[in-house]
């Protein structure tokens, strides 16, 4: 396994940074990382995310963070993105192209996919695992089916995955999550309460690690 996929294993819990200001980035991922959140993805509909992406990588070593962009629609901004440091690309959606592109350069991919014949199609495109999005629409009822037949197939439930089904998910076959809104509270990082989102961060990742355990 390369080091991003063993640092998104690792974390169990990928945070998703849709709009964050650019001025708390570095404070946010910080206490994400206290927690044990150690991979990050920054969503490409965030204003000047190559810019935020560079500050990121340039502030945290590669053995202490993994950093990626999601919501990647298109080639061209898995490229840029990647040129601007991201490890790794999640979409919501398939695109074969932009699954091309991070093989071309190295990088993982992680395309969105609901059905089973979308994730077999993601994978056979070269995806490194799959995203089933959005989680929380199926259930992980779902996931757990989906994984009868194509237990070859990495899975990374997100949308709508919180502490309260986290653990749901991971039963069921998952090897990690994804999680924006019930991880990253930017109120408690506009009043300066980073440890808000250090406390969050770090009962997610042990309700992770619980299940992996009994599982
Ligand atoms: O577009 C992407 O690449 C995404 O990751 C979609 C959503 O932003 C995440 O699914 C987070 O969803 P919540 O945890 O419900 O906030």
């Amino acid at each position: 396994m390369n080091e991003t996929l063993t640092g998104i294993v690792d974390s169990g819990v990928v945070a998703v940074l849709r709009g964050v200001p650019a001025d708390e980035l570095i404070a946010i991922a910080e206490a994400l990382r206290e927690g044990g959140v150690t991979a990050v993805e920054i969503t490409a509909d965030t204003p000047d995310v190559a810019d935020l992406l560079r500050d990121v990588t340039g502030s945290f070593g590669d053995d202490e963070l993994v950093i990626g962009t999601g919501t990647v629609l298109d080639s061209e901004t898995a490229r840029t993105t990647l040129m601007a440091g991201a490890e790794f690309v999640v979409s919501p959606s398939l695109h074969e192209d932009v699954i091309e592109t991070c093989n071309r350069y190295g990088a993982v991919s992680a395309p969105g996919v609901m059905t089973p014949t979308e994730a077999v199609r993601g994978y056979e495109a070269g995806a490194d695992f799959v995203k089933v999005f959005p989680a929380k629409t199926v259930g992980p009822d779902h996931v757990g089916a989906m994984k009868g037949p194509l237990g070859q197939i990495p899975m990374m439930p997100t949308g709508g995955v919180g502490p309260d089904n986290a653990a749901d998910f991971i039963d069921a076959g998952a090897f990690a999550v994804g999680a924006g809104g019930a991880l990253v509270d930017y109120d408690a990082a506009a009043r300066g309460d980073y440890e808000a989102i250090t406390e969050t961060a770090r009962e997610f990742t042990r309700i992770v690690e619980d299940a992996r355990a009994d599982g």
